[in-house]
Formats: structure tokens, C-alpha cells, sequence
């Protein structure tokens, strides 16, 4: 009797087993943002993403409690003080108003991220240096350092955020790290990239085109995707958060970085051929943008493209197609590498057979250091290779940037390629310093007797200086260098300048000298 009971039973249960499945993942699921209790966010990474991300998460959620954490002592110590470790417009007076109140930045990594319903991870993660896809593959030890201290530390159900840049699948893999011994604990995993640009980080978080959030296609996945929805859904319109699987989540942000970087790269080749052919390549830009399938944003013609993620991302981007046996694809992406590289080439190029084909002990001003503007980060700037081309050709360089101290830049200048988002880089450095290299406070010291400047990083200020003051002060001929086109090069001209801006009809005088390769 008892059999058969069991085994209608059991018919039963085959008949609705997914049904049962559904339900047992309902109930499994982390339960995060259930009414009548307040959401604990922590976020695992203090750096230009984990801070003013949290910081406007806890600006628009007061019920929830936002924690940061971060094994830079140094780093945590500046985002509870007046002097923020980053320079972001508008971001002091976020942190002002919830710092204390709802935001919290702390050392004490593990009590935080025990706590957690949710746990943001937004470690570095730079292109390896070492061993097995060294100089492409993205380094994944300190997500997976993060992704080992969670499994080990967390008392209650969690769903943990991507939000670092990572390859795709990476997801898979930080699954088995946390699932391998959940000791009970039931683990989500989203991935939720950032869009943010800097020096826009505040404007971009309060106002963002989009929102993404990659899930498992699971209830638990769908539940765990909702939560986080709740908490943009405090000041982000619904039609602009995108859900979506993981591995579309983590592949688009890779492929937005290398779509952006790309159009870069196609108007500075374009404005290599201006400079040969007599085009002006900002009437160009501006004649392509006008077309709507086109548009006008990120056709400006630079020095190149710097930061911490376009060549991290493509180069990342890369290894993946290969990994994939994609060489085509692969090649394809890393042409965008190259005409960036190029481009930094072509400037030093430029600069040196402009001075009668050398540089050697004459003192060139560099104005702007910072990858662009509004921001002190250095991180991959253009200036560090055309400094270093310039050294190489021992010019004298008297560098000034608003937001970049002196330490910062010799340490820029002596360190290796990809050395630098390697947190042991991240501590004071023993003070070795560039003997050719001054940092100065204005650009009126910066080009004082100097021979040439260089424009880096396309400040405000620059536009507005004295240009006849600086002539008057300078050798002659004295020559400018635009590397972001912010100067009137008429005026400069009528100043008595010899004058070169990217892509643009050359000055007579460059126009006489020898090719530029
Ligand atoms: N900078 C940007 O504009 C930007 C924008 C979008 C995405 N991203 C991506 O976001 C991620 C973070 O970038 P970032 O610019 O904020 O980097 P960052 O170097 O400024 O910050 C990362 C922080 O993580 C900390 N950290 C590393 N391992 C840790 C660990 N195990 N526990 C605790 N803290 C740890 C480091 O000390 C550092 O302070 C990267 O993957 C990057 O590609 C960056
Ligand atoms: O028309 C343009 C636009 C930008 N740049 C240069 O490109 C670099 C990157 O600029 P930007 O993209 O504005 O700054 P990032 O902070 O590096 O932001 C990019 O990288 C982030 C990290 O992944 C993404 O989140 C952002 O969406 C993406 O814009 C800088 O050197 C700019 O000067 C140009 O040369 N020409």
C-alpha cells in the first residue's frame, strides 16, 4: 500500500518536477530587499568606480546602508577625510551629504562584507604582466582574492556584483569559487558593469544612458536581477536598465570600450591623411558626425586615447577572440591598439623634426598631463609615451597639470608598461626620480625659456592663457605643439608661433620640413 502511494506520488512529482524546481530556486534565493528590512550594500574596491558609484547609490537610497571597503589603508583614509583620494567634479558634495549617514568607508573588509545582502566587487582588474596571456589577458587575482574572502567570510545569502570590468565567463568561474563551499549559503551572481567616463563620473551615474544587469535566466537569477533593479530604480528610469544574460552583460562592456576606443582611432588615422592632404579634419569630424547613423560624439582628434580601460579592455578583448580561435576578429580589434600607438608616435615625430630634427637639451613644456580633463588620473595617459619619446631624444621637460603632483608624474615616467593598476604600485615608491624632467604649479614657469610646448590634456585653462606673454618669454622660434586642438592657431600664428594641431592644414614652415613617418 505504502508503495503505492509513493509511487503515484512519485508520478506526480515527474509530471510537475520543473514546476518543483521553479519553487525550490524561489525559496533558494538569496533574499535580499524583502519589505521590513533595510538592503546592506558593501562594496569590495574604494577606486574611481567603487567610490563615486556607492556615493550615489547612497545619495539616492537612504534606506539603504552603503559600506566601501578597501585594503588601501592610505585610500580609505582619504575618503574619510576633506581631501578625497580622486578628483571628480561634483563628487565632494555627494560624499559630504551620506558620508556618515548612510555611506561608510572602511578597512574592516571581512565584518562588512559578512553583513551584506549585497556585495559590489570593483577591484582592479589590469592586463597581466606575467606567465600565460601576459600583455593581454586581464588579471583576475584580485577578484578572485575578493571572490574567496566572500565564500570565507559571508554569514547570510548574497548576491555579488560585477561591477569591475572582467572577461567574459568570468562569471562562471567566481560561481564555482563561492559555490564550491557555500556552507549553506545560497549566492547570486550579476553582473552590473559601469559606464562611468571621469571627470563626468557624478553627471554619468545620476543621469546614465543605461544601466545594465546580466543574471542566470534562473527564478533565482531573475529574483536576484529585480533586486538590484530596486535599488536603480530609486532615480534611474526602468526603460533605461537593461536586463539581460551574464555573458551579454560582461561582452558588452568590453565591446562599448572598444566601440568607443575604435572611433578614435578612425579619426586620428583620418587626421594623419588631413595633415598630408590639406583637409581639416575638425570639418571632416564635423561633416561624418552629421550624419545621424554616425553622430557627432567622440570624433575629436587627439594626441590619442588614454586611461585605465580602452587599451586594458581591447587588449583583453583580443585575447579573448584568440582564446576563441577568432584571429581574424582578433586582428581586427588590435588595429585600433596600433593606430593609437601611432598616433603617440607621430606627435613625438612631429615635435622633434619641427626642431630641426632634434630635441637634445632644449626645454620643452608640457601642459597637461592627465589623461583628459577634469580628472588627475594618469593612468595610461598619452603623455607618459610622448614624455618618454622625448626624453629618449634628452629634451629638457618642465611639465604642469593642475591636478597631477609631482610625485605622480616621475612616478609615471619611470615606471614599466601595465605596471602600473598592480596594487604594489599603489604604495609610495623609493624616490627615483627623472633628472630631465621639472614639475611646476603654472604654465607660465612651465614654458619660460622653453623652446616649444606641447599641449596634453585639452584643459580649460590652456584656452585662456596669455599666449602672448608665454611667446614673449620663450626662445625663438618658438613653436607650439596642439595635441588636442584647443588653441586658435591663427592667433598663435600672428603671435609669431610656428604652430602644429592634429590634423589640421600645416604651418608653412612644417610643411618644409622632413616627412614625418
Ligand atoms: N576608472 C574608470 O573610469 C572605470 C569605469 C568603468 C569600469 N572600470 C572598471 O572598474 C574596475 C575598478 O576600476 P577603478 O578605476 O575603480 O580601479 P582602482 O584601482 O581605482 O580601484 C580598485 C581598488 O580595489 C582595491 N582592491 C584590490 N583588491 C582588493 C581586495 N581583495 N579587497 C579590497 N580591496 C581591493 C584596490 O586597493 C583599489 O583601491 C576595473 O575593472 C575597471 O576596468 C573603471
Ligand atoms: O573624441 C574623443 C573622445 C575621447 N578621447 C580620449 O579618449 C580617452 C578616454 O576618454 P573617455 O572615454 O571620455 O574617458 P574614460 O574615463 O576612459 O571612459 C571610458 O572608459 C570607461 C572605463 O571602462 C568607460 O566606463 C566609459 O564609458 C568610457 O568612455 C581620453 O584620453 C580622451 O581624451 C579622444 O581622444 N577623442
Amino acid at each position: 500500500m505504502d508503495g503505492g502511494i509513493c509511487l503515484v506520488c512519485l508520478a506526480w512529482y515527474e509530471e510537475n518536477a520543473e514546476w518543483f524546481v521553479w519553487i525550490g530556486q524561489v525559496l533558494a534565493a538569496p533574499k535580499v530587499g524583502t519589505k521590513n528590512k533595510m538592503v546592506k550594500i558593501c562594496c569590495i574596491g574604494a577606486g574611481y568606480v567603487g567610490g563615486p558609484t556607492m556615493a550615489v547609490i547612497a545619495l539616492k537610497c537612504p534606506s539603504i546602508e552603503v559600506v566601501v571597503v578597501d585594503i588601501s589603508v592610505s585610500r580609505i583614509n582619504a575618503w574619510n577625510s576633506d581631501q578625497l583620494p580622486i578628483y571628480e567634479p561634483g563628487l565632494e558634495d555627494v560624499v559630504k551629504q551620506c558620508r556618515g549617514r548612510n555611506l561608510f568607508f572602511s578597512t574592516d573588509v571581512e565584518k562588512h562584507v559578512a553583513k551584506a545582502d549585497i556585495v559590489f566587487v570593483s577591484v582592479n582588474t589590469p592586463t597581466k604582466t606575467q606567465g600565460l596571456g601576459a600583455g593581454k589577458a586581464a588579471d583576475l587575482t584580485y577578484w578572485e582574492s575578493a571572490a574567496r574572502m566572500v565564500a570565507d567570510v559571508s554569514t547570510c545569502d548574497k548576491i555579488v556584483v560585477e561591477k569591475s570590468t572582467v572577461p567574459v565567463k568570468t562569471a562562471e568561474a567566481i560561481e564555482r569559487i563561492l559555490t564550491h563551499n557555500s556552507k549553506g549559503i545560497n549566492y547570486q551572481i550579476l553582473s552590473n558593469p559601469e559606464f562611468l567616463a571621469e571627470g563626468t563620473a557624478i553627471q554619468d551615474l545620476l543621469h546614465p544612458d543605461r544601466v545594465l544587469i546580466g543574471g542566470r535566466e534562473t527564478p533565482g537569477g531573475q529574483k536576484a536581477i529585480q533586486a538590484l533593479k530596486d535599488v536603480y530604480a530609486h532615480w534611474v528610469p526602468e526603460d533605461r536598465i537593461i536586463t539581460t544574460n551574464l555573458w551579454s552583460a560582461e561582452l558588452s562592456k568590453l565591446a562599448a570600450n572598444a566601440f568607443l576606443a575604435q572611433r578614435i582611432s578612425s579619426v586620428n588615422a583620418m587626421s594623419a591623411l588631413c595633415e598630408a592632404t590639406g583637409a581639416d579634419v575638425t570639418e571632416v569630424s564635423y561633416a561624418v558626425g552629421k550624419d545621424t547613423r554616425i553622430g557627432p560624439k567622440f570624433l575629436n582628434a587627439s594626441v590619442g586615447f588614454g586611461g585605465s580601460c580602452f587599451q586594458k579592455d581591447i587588449l583583453n578583448l583580443v585575447y579573448i577572440c584568440e582564446c576563441n580561435g577568432l584571429s581574424e576578429v582578433a586582428e581586427y580589434w588590435k588595429q585600433v591598439i596600433k593606430v593609437n600607438d601611432y598616433q603617440k608616435n607621430r606627435f613625438v615625430n612631429r615635435v622633434v623634426s619641427s626642431m630641426f630634427n632634434t630635441v637634445s637639451n632644449k626645454k620643452i613644456a608640457i601642459l597637461g598631463f592627465a589623461f583628459k580633463k577634469d580628472t588627475g588620473d594618469t593612468r595610461e595617459t598619452p603623455a607618459i609615451d610622448v614624455c618618454k619619446g622625448l626624453l629618449g631624444d634628452k629634451a629638457r621637460l618642465s611639465i604642469y597639470d593642475p591636478q597631477v603632483t609631482e610625485d605622480q608624474i616621475q612616478r609615471d615616467l619611470t615606471m614599466n608598461k601595465f605596471d602600473w593598476d598592480h596594487p604594489i604600485h599603489l604604495q609610495p615608491m623609493s624616490p627615483t626620480t627623472v633628472k630631465q624632467v621639472s614639475v611646476v604649479w603654472n604654465a607660465y614657469d612651465a614654458t619660460k625659456d622653453a623652446h616649444g610646448l606641447c599641449i596634453l590634456t585639452e584643459w580649460d585653462e590652456f584656452k585662456k592663457l596669455d599666449y602672448q606673454r608665454i611667446y614673449d618669454n620663450m626662445q625663438k622660434p618658438a613653436f607650439a605643439f596642439d595635441g588636442r586642438n584647443v588653441v586658435d592657431a591663427d592667433k598663435l600664428r600672428e603671435i609669431g608661433f610656428i604652430v602644429y594641431s592634429i590634423g589640421k592644414p600645416l604651418d608653412p614652415w612644417l610643411k618644409d620640413m622632413p616627412a614625418v613617418a
